[in-house]
């Protein structure tokens, strides 16, 4: 079943020095239950088409529903299925990551009691337990990013967003979380649709990938179909193949070592 649609998504920037067409015109499918990998160079339109696709910015074209929600006419209805993990931030935070947990379940309107509850629900599903009462500004780059998705997940989304998950970890942490996020696609079937620099990360996690570049969708399919269709085989790499598509490696940001 189709969880996301998109037809024609765009979004144009005003700026001093004229339009910046950022999403000039996205056309994708994302079925319900899948890790859907969005790749595509630097300056691609990913983020903006995420930041529309979680009711974050307004699009200037096209249109989108995410589980029958329309991102024009019901963008409320939009936000309560969506989570979203935005790049990281590099919050340091003096409370713990109970009390991160319990305040992020009162804006989601929970009482005091259920927010507890739920705090301690999300920290058994994200390993956290043993650090319910430790300070959040504390923790390591990967617990952090596990009690992002963690505050990103109180109020039970369909869809999860994750914009660029494991920039900046060690491949301990990188590892840890591809369980995690297919852990939530086994388990709990939510839909997760990610961005990453990291093609290695892409090809071992995703069940499909759409590839942009100059904000319209230049490729779409498998790892295996796309290596096949445009690396020449189903054995070439996904840089290859990334290549082949779209002119340009993907440039991660650092170069972080393989998790296995
Ligand atoms: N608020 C803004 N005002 C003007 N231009 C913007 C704005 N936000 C993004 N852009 C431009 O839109 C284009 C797409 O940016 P976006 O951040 O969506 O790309 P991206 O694929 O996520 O890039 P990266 O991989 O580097 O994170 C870029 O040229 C960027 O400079």
């Amino acid at each position: 079943m189709t969880i996301i649609s998109t037809a024609g998504l765009a979004r144009t920037f005003r700026t001093k020095l004229g339009p910046v067409e950022a999403v000039r015109g996205i056309d994708l499918t994302v079925r319900e239950g899948e890790i859907l990998g969005f790749l595509g160079p630097n300056g691609a339109g990913k983020t903006t088409t995420l930041r529309m696709l979680t009711t974050l910015l307004a699009p200037t074209g096209g249109a989108a529903t995410v589980a029958g929600h329309d991102l024009a006419t019901d963008p409320a209805g939009v936000r309560r299925v969506c989570g979203y993990v935005a790049q990281s931030g590099g919050v340091d935070t003096q409370i713990t990551v109970r009390e991160e947990l319990i305040t992020q379940g009162r804006l989601y309107r929970l009482t005091k009691a259920q927010a507890a509850v739920r705090a301690e629900e999300l920290a058994r599903d994200l390993d956290l337990t043993e650090l319910l009462d430790r300070k959040a500004g504390t923790l390591s780059g990967g617990r952090r990013r596990r009690l992002d998705i963690a505050l990103a997940l109180t109020h039970r989304p369909k869809v999860l967003f994750l914009d660029e998950p494991t920039t900046g970890l060690d491949p301990g942490g990188r590892a840890d979380l591809w369980d995690l996020i297919r852990r939530l696609r086994d388990e709990h079937r939510t839909t997760v649709f990610l961005t990453t620099h990291y093609l290695d990360e892409a090809d071992a996690l995703s069940d499909r990938l759409v590839v942009v570049d100059k904000g319209v969708v230049v490729a779409e399919g498998t790892p295996s179909a796309l290596k096949l269709r445009h690396g020449g085989s189903i054995d070439a790499s996904l840089q290859d193949t990334f290549l082949a598509i779209t002119g340009r490696s993907a440039t991660p940001a650092d170069a972080a070592p393989v998790a296995v």
